[in-house]
């Protein structure tokens, strides 16, 4: 029996792909897999038993990879399982801060008496908004989320230009030649009136919208943030919102500088809070624990290589191990000192780690000494024996 522990909001739908009679959920403190989603797992102890974490969801900046390679654990997301609900919440928003929705909104709930339609009347060019017809929108990430908030920003007949240099072949092949890539980040920025950010967070894409960049936004911009806090800098953001260069800061994390300025648009990380999504995210992250649990089969790692051969032998031993020479003569030779034929061998690396996957239709009988001797090689991290 697989045990599987749960974070966050978790559909059950998801959890329903679990065959009851090979995994039992939340059911034990030692779990084989989890499921999470924004779980801070930087500071939530995951043991050595951990052998998966799927975050059912894109981000994955709230997991320590150092440690997930160190012990062997793989680590899933689920690319593309929200993203349109991203789409539809920063096209809403979009709309909504153009119009001056919210404020009227707000002014409405507040009228009371009998003049009540003179009053709205009389004051509603106060929220007199604008068209996005004809204005520029410059899309920095043009992944799941980026290509398609500049698909639908297209649609309603906004000028659009993306900024992602590492776009992937199937991103750049879905998106619309109407659609510019621009070389630089600073040629977006110049040329938008709406700017919105959808890349992971790194190190490298801390504060990627800090002070200068804002400056280089025409005056009265508007800024979206719907990725992460920490890509913008939100206290240079809500800075110059003050000062009155950009128009909007509309962002869908609440940290105290975005929170505390009535100009900041703050919503509580809802962008991928649809019952849809969290139904894909949940479906997908208890696919990916099968197909790897079961099978060993790596697909949508964030840490680990890709490895989708099906299981088509009677067993199957996975060894977990740095990405370091020598490993696979190592590997073999101790299957061939325990005298057993290997009858197909994948060995696929990433970054630091590597992974090897032996199929067997015979194991001998003493298997645990094999696993032993396998564990046993430096370097190794984690060794699996599945049998079908
Ligand atoms: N607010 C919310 O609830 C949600 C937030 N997100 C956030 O949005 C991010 C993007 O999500 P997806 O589009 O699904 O991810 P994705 O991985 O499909 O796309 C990210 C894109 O950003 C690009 N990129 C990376 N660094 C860049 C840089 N410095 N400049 C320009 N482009 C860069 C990559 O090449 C890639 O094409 C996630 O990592 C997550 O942090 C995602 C889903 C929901
Ligand atoms: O998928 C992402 O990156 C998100 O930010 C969504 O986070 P959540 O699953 O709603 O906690």
């Amino acid at each position: 029996m697989y045990q599987v522990k749960t974070y966050n909001v978790i559909s059950p739908v998801g959890l329903a792909k679990l065959p009851a009679s090979q995994y039992a959920v939340n059911k034990s403190d030692d779990p084989d897999a989890l499921i999470i989603r924004s779980q801070d797992m930087h500071t939530t102890d995951f043991g050595k038993n951990v052998k998966v974490i799927a975050r059912a969801g894109a981000g994955f900046n709230n997991i320590p990879l150092d440690k997930a390679n160190e012990q062997g654990t793989v680590v899933f997301n689920t690319p593309g399982s929200n993203a349109n609900a991203v789409k539809e919440l920063v096209i809403g928003m979009l709309i909504l801060c153009n119009r001056h929705v919210i404020d009227a909104v707000n002014w409405s709930a507040q009228l009371v008496g009998a003049d009540v339609s003179l009053q709205t009347e009389k004051n509603k060019n106060h929220f007199a908004g604008h068209e996005l017809v004809g204005k520029t929108i410059g899309v920095i990430g043009l992944g799941n989320v980026g290509s398609r908030v500049a698909g639908a920003a297209q649609q309603l007949g906004m000028k659009v230009v993306g900024y992602d240099p590492y776009i992937s072949v199937e991103h750049a092949l879905q998106l619309s030649n109407q659609i510019p890539r621009l070389d630089s980040l600073a040629e977006l920025l110049q040329q938008s009136d709406f700017v919105t950010v959808h890349i992971p967070y790194t190190e490298d894409n801390r504060h990627l919208i800090g002070e200068n960049e804002i400056a280089m936004m025409p005056k009265g911009a508007v800024l979206f943030n719907y990725s992460r806090t920490d890509i913008v800098d939100d206290a240079a953001a809500t800075q110059v919102l003050d000062q009155g260069h950009l128009q909007l800061y509309v962002t869908d994390f609440s940290t105290q500088a975005a929170v505390e300025n009535p100009k900041a648009i703050v919503t509580p990380h809802l962008g991928g809070t649809t019952e849809e999504a969290e139904i894909n995210g949940a479906v997908m992250a208890a696919n990916t624990i099968r197909n790897f649990l079961e099978q060993g089969i790596i697909h949508h790692s964030v840490n680990m290589p890709e490895m989708t051969t099906p299981m088509q032998y009677n067993h199957r031993i996975t060894v977990m191990h740095q990405n370091v020479p020598n490993m696979l003569g190592q590997i073999t030779t101790a299957v061939a000192n325990a005298n057993i034929n290997i009858d197909n061998l994948s060995n696929q690396s990433r970054e630091t780690m590597a992974y090897t996957v032996i199929d067997l239709n015979q194991l001998d009988d003493d298997t645990e000494a094999l696993i032993k001797n396998l564990e046993a090689i430096p370097a190794v991290v984690r060794v699996r024996l599945l049998n079908r």
